[in-house]
C-alpha cells in the first residue's frame, strides 16, 4: 500500500516508516522536523518537509503522490506543556487535523491512522482501562485528541473514511541503536533518566511521591515503540472492515521509582533522584486493557519487560549519545 506519514520523522511515527518499508509498503513523509529528524527516515521512504498548518502544502503532497491510506502522528504531544498552553495544543492538533482530513477526502483517501493518547481518560477509576472507560481528557492535550477522534467518526459517516484511533499509553524503547528518542527538550521519564546515566544530567526529580500508589509515584504502562509499529501495520491492513478504536499498552504498570530502579539496573549507574512536586495534568495510574486489539487483530506487545525496554532505550542513547546530532547546541 502506498501510504503518507505526518510526523514520519519523530520518535513513533519513524519507527512505524521503518516497518511499513520492511513489510513492502512505498511511504511518503511529511513532517516539519520542529521536532523529527532527517536521519530518522528511512531511505527509502520519500520526505517531503512541511507544515499541516498550510493547506496548500497537503494537496500538494497528495496531489502528487496520491497515497491510500494515511497515518497522523504529527502533534504538539507534552501533557504538562498544553496545561501551561493550552490554546497551541488545541489550536494546532485540530486545526492541522482539519487541515489534513479535509484534503484527505478531497483527495479520494478513505483510509487513516490518529495517534491518540491514554490521556483521553483522565484519572479513571477503574485498574484496567478499556475502550469503554468514560472519556474525560486530562489535559487540553488529550481534548484535542478526542476532539480529532470525534471528528473522525463523521468523516466516516459522511465520507465513508475508515479510520483507527489508536490509544497509545506510554510509547518507549528503541527499534534499534540507530532509531530511538530525541526530543528537544526532553520530558519523558525513561529517556531523561538514561541522560543521567549517561553523565548528562546530574539527577532526575520525581514529579511527586504523595499519589495513592504503593510506593506514592505515578504508574504508566509503557508500551514498546514496535509493538506500536506492529499494531499500526495491523490496523492499517485492517480498515476494510470498518472503522475502529484500541486501547494499547502491555497492561502492566509501572512506578517512576521501578522505572529508576530498572535504569539503575541495566546500567550500573547510582542514578541519584530527588522528589519533587507534583506536574499539572499528570494522573495517578494509567494502564490499559487491550483485550479487543488482542481479540480484533492477534495483536500482543513481545516488549512488556521493563528491562528489555530499557535496555533497547539505553543501546539507543549508548550509540547516539546526542541523539540524532542535528540540533544546534545549547548556549550555556
Ligand atoms: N510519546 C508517547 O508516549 C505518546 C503517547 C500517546 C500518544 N502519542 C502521540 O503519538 C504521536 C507521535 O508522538 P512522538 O512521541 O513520536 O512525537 P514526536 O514529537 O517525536 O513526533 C512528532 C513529529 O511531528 C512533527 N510535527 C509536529 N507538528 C507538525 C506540523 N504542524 N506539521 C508537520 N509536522 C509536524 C514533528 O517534527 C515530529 O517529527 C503524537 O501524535 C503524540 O501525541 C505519543
Ligand atoms: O522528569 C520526570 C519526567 C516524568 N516523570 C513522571 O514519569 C511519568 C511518565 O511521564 P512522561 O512525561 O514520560 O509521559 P506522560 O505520561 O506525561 O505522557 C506520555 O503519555 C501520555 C499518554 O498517557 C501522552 O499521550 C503523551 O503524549 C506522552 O508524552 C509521569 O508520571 C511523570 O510525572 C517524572 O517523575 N519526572
Amino acid at each position: 500500500m502506498k501510504v503518507l506519514v505526518t510526523g514520519g520523522a519523530g520518535y513513533i511515527g519513524s519507527a512505524v516508516v521503518h516497518q511499513l518499508v520492511a513489510g513492502g509498503d512505498e511511504v511518503v513523509v511529511f513532517d516539519n522536523l520542529t521536532q523529527g529528524h532527517r536521519a530518522a527516515v528511512h531511505p527509502d521512504a520519500v520526505l517531503i518537509e512541511g507544515d499541516l498548518s498550510e493547506r496548500g502544502a497537503i494537496d500538494a503532497a497528495l496531489s502528487e503522490h496520491r497515497p491510500e491510506g494515511i497515518l497522523h502522528f504529527a502533534s504538539h504531544t507534552l501533557v504538562g506543556e498544553s496545561m501551561e498552553f493550552p490554546f497551541r495544543h488545541l489550536g494546532n492538533n485540530v486545526r492541522c487535523g482539519l487541515n489534513l482530513l479535509e484534503s484527505a477526502v478531497d483527495h479520494g483517501v478513505r483510509r487513516f491512522i490518529l495517534s491518540s493518547t491514554a490521556n483521553l481518560f483522565g484519572q479513571p477509576d477503574r485498574d484496567l482501562i478499556d475502550e469503554e472507560t468514560t472519556i474525560s481528557p486530562g489535559s487540553p492535550y488529550g481534548e484535542s485528541k478526542f476532539i480529532l477522534e470525534r471528528i473522525l467518526h463523521w468523516m466516516d459517516d459522511r465520507f465513508g473514511m475508515r479510520y483507527a484511533a489508536l490509544r497509545y499509553f506510554n510509547a518507549c524503547g528503541a527499534l534499534s541503536p540507530d532509531l530511538g528518542e530525541d526530543h528537544d527538550p526532553e520530558t519523558h521519564l525513561i529517556p531523561l533518566v538514561l541522560q543521567v546515566a549517561l553523565g548528562q544530567r546530574e539527577h532526575v526529580t520525581i514529579f511527586g511521591d504523595d499519589y495513592d500508589t504503593p510506593d506514592g509515584t505515578c504508574i504508566r504502562d509503557y508500551v514498546h515503540v514496535a509493538d506500536l509499529a506492529d499494531a499500526h501495520i495491523r490496523a492499517l491492513h485492517a480498515l476494510d472492515g470498518g472503522s475502529r478504536t484500541y486501547n494499547l499498552g502491555s497492561g502492566t504498570g509501572f512506578s517512576v521509582r521501578e522505572v529508576i530502579e530498572t535504569c539503575r539496573a541495566v546500567t550500573g549507574h547510582a542514578i541519584p533522584a530527588t522528589v519533587g512536586p507534583r506536574r499539572p495534568g499528570d494522573p495517578a495510574v494509567l494502564v490499559a486493557s487491550s483485550e479487543r486489539i488482542r481479540g480484533e487483530l492477534g495483536w500482543s506487545p513481545r516488549y512488556d519487560d521493563l528491562r528489555t525496554i530499557v535496555e533497547s532505550a539505553w543501546a539507543w542513547h549508548q550509540s547516539h549519545p546526542r541523539g540524532y546530532g542535528d540540533r544546534a547546541p545549547h548556549a550555556s
